[in-house]
């Protein structure tokens, strides 16, 4: 394997699960922030996505070993946060969305200081050409800007060449192309065989970088799988033509399997959904041949990552 980070060597994919989580119960004074949550996550990059207040900080950071448990087992790589935490920590990566840098120091002095305490360190020069840091590396953390920070949070987190890295939000606030060239980090440093488990609110993010995607509401995983499954299992597909107003979408839905729908939810604009295979797309033409209707448009509508999310989590607002 080919390997893109600077100085590292790529690692073989191992076969255990990073990050196994089971009835993990953790609570703030009255508040359960979650709930028995179950989460398994192997080799690859694992999205953490969830409402506002769902448990995804606290989920990681129990895993990072910055918080106990009330109940419950997590092992990371195998040990466990809390009582390995000294064996674990030089083989994990941390990206807090606070930075956790002294506000004072430059950029790049912080990052040598960081490398400094690992026994193989990337290439801190070439790793702050990577991420665009190399014209800031002189100037404060205090002075750099909001996405720059980010990216020497992002930089800290990897130059230790970690096994597994946490990324809280790693794109928040970033620019495309710092956005860009974050998630081009991430896909290199899982070509390196480094493991990362990012939460992120951005659905695009999610479903551009992640090889498995585990959806946390109320303190629980409520779905877990590939992006690909995740946009096939959980809502249907749709097929949305365009045609002349007024259809009769009862004859149509009469030539349609049993379990379809077909409704005009605009003047002109008809969408059937179910199981939108080739069958049903031959079934639609040929109503549409014997009904004398030549659409203006017809298109197959695949039900993005956001869709399901919103669907499994609902389109409230939190409190
Ligand atoms: N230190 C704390 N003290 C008290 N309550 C907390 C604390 N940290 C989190 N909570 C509460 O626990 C719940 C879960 O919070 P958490 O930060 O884990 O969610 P999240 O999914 O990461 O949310 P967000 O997407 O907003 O960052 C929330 O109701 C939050 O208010």
């Amino acid at each position: 394997m080919r390997s893109v980070l600077p100085g590292s060597d790529p690692r073989p994919p191992g076969r255990e699960p990073v990050v196994q989580v089971s009835g993990l119960i953790k609570r703030y004074g009255a508040r359960t922030a979650v709930d028995g949550l179950d989460l398994e996550a192997h080799a690859g990059i694992t999205a953490v996505l969830g409402p506002n207040g769902a448990g995804k900080t606290t989920t990681v950071e129990t895993c990072e070993g910055y918080r106990k448990p009330d109940a419950g087992r997590v092992r990371v790589l195998g040990l466990d946060p809390v009582t390995q935490g000294d064996g674990l920590r030089p083989r994990v990566g941390v990206m807090l969305q606070s930075g956790g840098v002294y506000s004072g120091a430059r950029a790049d002095e912080m990052l040598r200081h960081v490398a400094k305490l690992h026994a193989d360190p990337l290439d801190v020069p070439a790793l702050i050409e990577r991420l665009g840091l190399g014209s800031c590396g002189r100037t404060t953390y205090r002075r750099l800007s909001g996405g720059q920070q980010q990216r020497l949070a992002l930089a800290m987190a990897v130059v230790g060449r970690p096994e597994l890295v946490f990324l809280d939000e790693p794109t928040a606030g970033l620019d495309p192309q710092a956005r860009r060239a974050t998630w081009d980090l991430v896909r290199d440093l899982r070509t390196d065989g480094v493991s990362v488990i990012l939460t992120t609110h951005h659905m695009d993010e999610a479903e551009q970088l992640a090889d498995d995607v585990a959806i946390i509401d109320a303190g629980r995983v409520i779905a877990q799988g590939s992006p690909e499954e995740l946009c096939r299992g959980g809502a249907e597909n749709t097929l949305r033509f365009t045609g002349r107003p007024g259809l009769d979408v009862a004859s149509l839905l009469k030539a349609l399997p049993a379990d379809s729908a077909a409704v005009e939810p605009a003047p002109g604009v008809y969408r059937v959904s179910g199981v939108i295979d080739p069958q049903l797309l031959a079934t639609v033409t040929s109503w549409c041949a014997q009904n004398g209707v030549m659409p203006d448009s017809i298109a197959v509508e695949r039900h993005t990552l956001e869709d399901v999310f919103l669907e499994l989590t609902g389109k409230e607002l939190r409190a």
